[in-house]
């Protein structure tokens, strides 16, 4: 008779406190001032809360990077090669509204302070949406962050230009104000130690191609990869807050793309909100964000108040 195997957990968990006290005896480097400047909107993240979260993450990825290093010098000295240094890079994924953009400015502040990784750039992958146009002919604005809405060749081909240590590699620059792309403009990722990729679709697969080739994942260029998650009911609401938010700011200005909802009234606006968060955002969440969580090396869990309530670390 057959024993039926026992599913073992890939990953070590940790309340909040058994991972706080991970940080060793790591100094604080940020201020309360620094916070306040890193944290996005909507996020209200402290200074205490930075030091038990994202200090020890911080220690944690600096081993790792280091261990990293010594890997490529032992390959480099087997096959009697001199190569420059391979960027470092670091995957933030997890839903719209999430706080993913707090994670990782807070992430890139921490890791530049450590003396092996002074140069830490960040990216969001939201440059590699198609434009509006292109969007619009193939009937896909109404999908904006779902897989078929980035052009996912070129996200690859930027990961592996920045692995195979290419300087000056150049990334699109998407505009919340503009709702779009912005044509002609650029950023520019010149070799740094660590390149921080935020954004929803970081841990899900490339797409199919056209011959017999493998899928590409973009996490087969990822060294590490976090996903910040949440209930969906608190994400609907932190979404819902946010726009709020920004109906008193970013909307107001007549150049924003939704601009019209700052001047609209209060329950016009609040529908319009709900119908982008259940049409789009929960639906690309449960279809195509949620699945990837199991592909992170650490899971970050926040309670309703923003603050994380478990971490989980991959160990296998
Ligand atoms: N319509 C908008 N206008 C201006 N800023 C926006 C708008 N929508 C989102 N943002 C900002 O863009 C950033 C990315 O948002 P999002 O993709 O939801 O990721 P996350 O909340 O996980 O960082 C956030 O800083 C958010 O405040
Ligand atoms: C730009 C985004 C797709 C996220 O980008 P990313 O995570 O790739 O950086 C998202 O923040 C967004 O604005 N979604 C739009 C949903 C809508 O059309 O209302």
């Amino acid at each position: 008779m057959s024993r039926g195997s026992t599913l073992v957990s890939p990953y070590v968990r940790f309340s909040k406190a058994e991972w706080s006290r991970l940080r060793a005896d790591e100094p604080m480097t940020l201020d309360a001032g620094d916070i306040e400047r890193l944290r996005g909107l909507g996020d209200p993240i402290s200074r205490q809360e930075a030091e038990e979260v994202y200090l020890p993450l911080s220690r944690l990825i600096s081993l790792y990077h280091e261990a990293m290093q010594g890997l490529h010098r032992a390959s480099q000295a087997f096959l009697g090669t001199n190569g420059g240094k391979v960027p470092y890079i670091i995957g933030v994924a997890g839903s719209v509204a999430v706080g993913k953009s707090t994670t990782a400015r807070i992430l890139q502040a921490m890791l530049s302070r450590w003396p092996a990784s002074p140069k830490v750039d960040l990216v969001t992958t939201d440059g590699f949406l198609f434009p509006n146009a292109v969007l619009e002919a193939r009937g896909l604005m109404a999908r904006k962050g779902f897989p078929e809405s980035y052009d996912r060749g070129r996200f690859l081909g930027f990961l592996s230009d920045i692995k195979s240590g290419r300087p000056k590699v150049t990334v699109p620059v998407y505009s919340h104000l503009a709702y779009d792309v912005v044509a002609g403009q650029s950023i520019l990722i010149d070799r740094p130690d660590i390149l921080i990729v935020e954004g929803l679709n970081i841990l899900q697969p490339g797409e199919a191609p056209k011959s017999g080739n493998p899928v590409l994942f973009a996490s087969d260029f990822l060294d590490f990869s976090i996903y910040l998650d949440a209930e969906e009911r608190d994400l609907r609401r932190w979404f819902l807050e946010r726009f709020f938010r920004l109906r008193e700011t970013a909307f107001q200005d007549p150049r924003s793309f939704f601009h019209r909802y700052a001047r609209m009234e209060e329950d016009e606006a609040r529908a319009f909100a709900l119908s982008a968060w259940e049409g789009i955002n929960k639906p690309n969440l449960v279809d195509n964000i949620l699945p990837t969580r199991s592909r992170a090396d650490l899971i970050l869990k926040k309670g309703p108040d923003h603050a994380i309530a478990e971490v989980a670390l991959r160990k296998l």
